[in-house]
């Protein structure tokens, strides 16, 4: 089975945590897109009722045509159930690396102001320690971000700013740039953590440590829930 599939399996399994009446939050990425969808067919076939905030323009866009009702903070302080993809998942800790799709703030936003974080993946993203095998996604101010890397070089990162396939700078949602960093190796997440946010010009990291409560990794072996510990 391909990775695709699994990423489908985690996902549908998942969507069944939605019950009547939840403010859900809406990850970014192929994974979430499998939620997403089948969210919208319970929501079309067994009258599912619930509301969701997405983390990026293009799950919100995906949850619209499907008819799924979107909400904001505005109107929701707390959020019931986040279902997310990820990048990297640390095995035991569930400490996370994500936004390769460039979504990390709003996610971690999102994230934050819920109860509980399921992470859904193909078994390919566990890893034993963060940083080995993807970079890690810093989300940083357009203005000064070269003097945003020299600071971040100083905590022995190597990093470049994500481009698109014409050579342009990929900007966020929320306009920012993203830096792509190269760690020799995270062994403290929680300290990475707190000397990339205390660098000037950094917005938001893509470390997930300490956020995700239950991950649901589909792969060769079958189906399993992972909690943290
Ligand atoms: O963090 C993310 C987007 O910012 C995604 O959750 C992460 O990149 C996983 O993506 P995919 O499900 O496509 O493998």
């Amino acid at each position: 089975m391909s990775a695709s599939e699994y990423k489908r399996q985690a996902a549908e399994f998942a969507a069944e945590m939605v019950r009547d009446g939840m403010v859900v939050g809406l990850g970014t990425g192929s994974t979430a897109a499998f939620v997403v969808d089948a969210l919208g067919r319970r929501h079309k076939d067994e009258g599912l009722r619930f509301v969701a905030i997405p983390t990026s323009v293009a799950t919100e866009q995906q949850a619209q045509g499907l008819g799924i009702p979107l909400t904001t903070f505005a109107d929701h302080a707390t959020v019931d159930l986040t279902i997310d993809g990820a990048d990297e998942i640390q095995r035991g800790t569930l400490n996370l690396i994500k936004g390769l799709g460039g979504a990390l703030l709003r996610e971690k936003i999102v994230a934050a102001a819920s109860s509980r974080l399921v992470i859904i993946a193909d078994d390919s993203k566990l890893v034993d320690h963060l940083g080995m095998k993807t970079l890690l996604p810093v989300e940083v101010t357009p203005f000064g971000w070269e003097a945003t890397v020299r600071h971040l070089e100083k905590f022995g990162a190597q990093a470049s700013p994500r481009r698109n396939r014409d050579g342009a700078f990929f900007v966020s949602d929320g306009g920012n740039l993203i830096l792509d960093c190269k760690f020799h190796e995270i062994v403290d997440a929680a300290q990475l953590e707190q000397d990339i946010r205390s660098v000037v010009g950094v917005v938001e990291s893509g470390l997930f440590v300490g956020m995700a409560t239950e991950a649901v990794v589909a792969g060769s072996e079958g189906l399993s829930r992972l909690a943290v510990g």
